[in-house]
């Protein structure tokens, strides 16, 4: 059969990696845990259509790689790490030409301890994750977008949804309050870096970006009177587009975790519906699904 190889990358996935830094001053720790991913492109066809290993770098030799580089580096914040696995790959071995790293973060938040933040005592609070994908091509630069994942959010009150298209196919009331509730999942892409210096030359750009889209989503969630999730996810968008020049365009991407009323009025007339509604059925599918991609005018396409 006629065939040939289309596209090919490999390497290893659900690399787990903890770091601790020890203050020997002051004796407080801070840890790290990511979940790193990192697969290589380059003069690899051979290995799939000649059995020719001699051009693969083993996955178990990429998986030791980044506990090496972890020690011989900063690994915050996720956005330099990833540039700096990626580009190792790239410098070291001439026939692999491109790098995809994603490193997700876990959350070890600093305990508080009779009122005090504790030295080396730490606790998940939350399935929130911030995220990176470091894509870093020879001879191009260093793309990176960085996200938030998995912020569950809900809100009780003030959010609508009412004017939308309404025909034989329609059952969905308009309704002027209801319960807003996603898991937040927000992009935010750089502008491409030329290498790793130009990375590392500001690495706070990178904290203060996560803070503000970070403060921005909250923020916007809690105090707007949502008239859709379409609406409120551009404005958080273009928030952030405000905040942090460097970025280029925004990506959310909204499941709408929808709560049903349940009638309860044939139990002896209890009412439960309306102005009444106080005990919802949290529903786990099927669930709206909004997402969008925000840029700045002049790379608008729409
Ligand atoms: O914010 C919303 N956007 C929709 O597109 C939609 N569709 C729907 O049934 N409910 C909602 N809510």
């Amino acid at each position: 059969m006629a065939s040939k190889l289309g596209a090919a990358r490999y390497g290893k996935d659900n690399v787990r990696v903890y770091k601790v830094h020890r203050d020997q001053k002051t004796g407080v720790q801070t840890v790290v845990e990511m979940t790193v991913c990192c697969l290589l492109e380059g003069d690899i066809e051979t290995s799939y259509t000649k059995a020719d290993n001699s051009v693969v770098v083993a996955t178990d030799s990429i998986k030791n790689t980044i506990f090496i580089l972890a020690k011989q580096h900063p690994v915050t914040p996720p956005e330099l790490f990833g540039s700096i696995i990626g580009s190792h790959f790239i410098e070291k071995y001439s026939h692999i030409h491109v790098a995809h790293v994603s490193i997700i973060t876990h959350r070890w938040t600093r305990m508080t301890v009779d009122g005090k933040p504790h030295p080396h005592s730490f606790l998940r609070d939350g399935a929130e994750t911030r995220n990176v994908q470091v894509d870093v091509t020879e001879g191009k630069g260093i793309d990176i977008a960085s996200s938030i994942a998995g912020l569950h959010v809900l809100k009780s009150t003030a959010s609508q949804f009412w004017g939308f298209v309404r025909d034989e196919y329609t059952t969905l009331p308009e309704v002027r309050d209801r319960i807003l509730s996603t898991e937040v999942d927000a992009t935010w892409r750089w502008k491409l870096f030329d290498n790793v210096s130009q990375v590392q030359a500001d690495t706070a750009r990178f904290d203060n970006a996560w803070s503000a889209a970070r403060e921005i989503t909250l923020n916007t969630f809690a105090k707007e009177n949502s008239a859709s999730v379409q609406a409120t996810m551009y404005n958080m968008a273009e928030m952030i587009l405000g905040a942090v020049p460097q970025v280029e365009s925004v990506d959310y991407s909204l499941p709408n975790k929808h709560y049903f009323e349940v009638d309860l009025k044939w139990h002896k007339g209890l009412k439960n519906t309306g102005q009444d509604a106080e005990v919802y059925a949290p529903q786990s599918g099927p669930n709206g699904l909004i997402k969008c991609t925000v840029v700045r005018p002049s790379t608008a396409k729409l």
